[in-house]
C-alpha cells in the first residue's frame, strides 16, 4: 500500500490517521506551548551544539519541504547537553511555512503561529543509524527555531539562493560549507517535551527542544520559500506552502523550560 501523504484537503494532516494510526498517539507533535503552564527545571543543562561547516552535503526538495543534509558517519556535527543524555548527530535541517505570513509554524506559543519554523534533526549515536534511531523513544532530538517577520536575515540568504535549483520534487544539488550554527538565535533558552515526528511516519521518538528566541525573516525572503513546488516536473504545478501540521493534544505531557 503506498503511503502517499501531503498537506492538501485529500491527503493532509486530518487524513494521516488512515495510513499512520500513531497520529492519535499519546506523544504527538507539534503542540501549543503555553509558557505559563511550563515548569522551570534547574537540572536542565545548557544546549551544546557543535556543527562543523564542512559536513553539509546537499540541498533537496523532498516534495514536502526542502532539507539540507549533513555527513553523519562521525561525531563532527553534534548536539549534547540540554535535556538529552549522550551524543546526537545532526542529520539534516528543514523548514515548515505558510501561504501567508500569519501562519506556517508547527509549534505555536499561546496559540500564536509564526510564519515559519526551522527544524534541526539529530539522532542518538547509541543506535547504529538515523533509521534505527527513528523508531526508539529516545532516538531523535529536534531543535525547533521560530522565524518572525522583520528585517531580512542575511544568514538565510545562502539557503534561499539555492532554492532556484531545487524548485520541483526530487531535485537535489550540492550544498557545501554551510554553517548551521549561523541559523541559531543568540539565546539558547528552550522549552522541551517528549514528542514525535510531525510528518508521517509520525514516530514517537523525538525529544523536542524549541528555542524561545526567534530569528528574523523578511516578507521577501518568505516569498522565496513559497517559490518551491510540492509537485515534480511534468506534474500539475502545486506551490509548496502550508506544509505544517497543526498542534496536537498534550495528553498529560509536561513541558519544561531551561530558563527562569
Ligand atoms: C524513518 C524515516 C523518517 C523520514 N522522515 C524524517 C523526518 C520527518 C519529520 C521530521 S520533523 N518535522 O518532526 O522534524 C524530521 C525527520
Ligand atoms: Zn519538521
Amino acid at each position: 500500500m503506498s503511503h502517499s501523504w501531503g498537506y492538501g484537503p485529500s491527503d493532509g494532516p486530518e487524513k494521516w490517521f488512515g495510513g499512520f494510526p500513531v497520529a492519535n498517539g499519546p506523544r504527538q507533535s507539534p503542540i501549543d506551548i503555553i509558557p505559563g503552564q511550563t515548569s522551570y527545571d534547574s537540572t536542565l543543562k545548557p544546549l551544546k551544539l557543535k556543527y562543523d561547516p564542512s559536513n553539509s552535503t546537499d540541498i533537496l526538495n523532498n516534495g514536502h519541504s526542502f532539507q539540507v543534509g549533513f555527513v553523519d558517519d562521525i561525531d563532527s556535527s553534534t548536539l549534547t547537553g540540554g535535556p538529552i543524555t549522550g551524543t546526537y548527530r545532526l542529520k539534516q535541517f528543514h523548514f515548515h511555512w505558510g501561504a501567508s505570513d500569519d501562519r506556517g509554524s508547527e509549534h505555536t506559543v499561546n496559540g500564536i503561529k509564526f510564519p515559519c519554523e526551522l527544524h534541526l534533526v539529530h539522532w542518538n549515536t547509541k543506535y547504529p543509524s538515523f533509521g534505527e534511531a527513528a523508531s526508539e523513544p529516545d532516538g531523535l532530538a529536534v531543535v525547533g527555531v521560530f522565524l518572525k517577520i522583520g528585517a531580512a536575515n542575511p544568514r538565510l540568504q545562502k539557503v534561499l539562493d539555492a532554492l532556484g535549483a531545487i524548485k520541483s520534487k526530487g531535485k537535489q544539488t550540492t550544498f557545501s560549507n554551510f554553517d548551521a550554527k549561523t541559523l541559531l538565535p543568540s539565546s539558547l533558552d528552550y522549552w522541551t517535551y517528549d514528542g514525535s515526528l510531525t510528518t508521517p511516519p509520525l514516530l514517537e521518538s523525538v525529544t523536542w527542544i524549541v528555542l524561545k528566541e526567534p530569528i528574523s525573516v523578511s516578507p521577501t525572503q518568505m516569498g522565496k520559500f513559497r517559490s518551491l513546488m510540492f509537485s515534480g516536473d511534468g506534474e500539475a504545478p502545486c506551490c509548496m506552502q502550508d506544509n505544517y501540521r497543526p498542534p496536537q493534544p498534550l495528553k498529560g505531557r509536561k513541558v519544561r523550560r531551561s530558563f527562569k
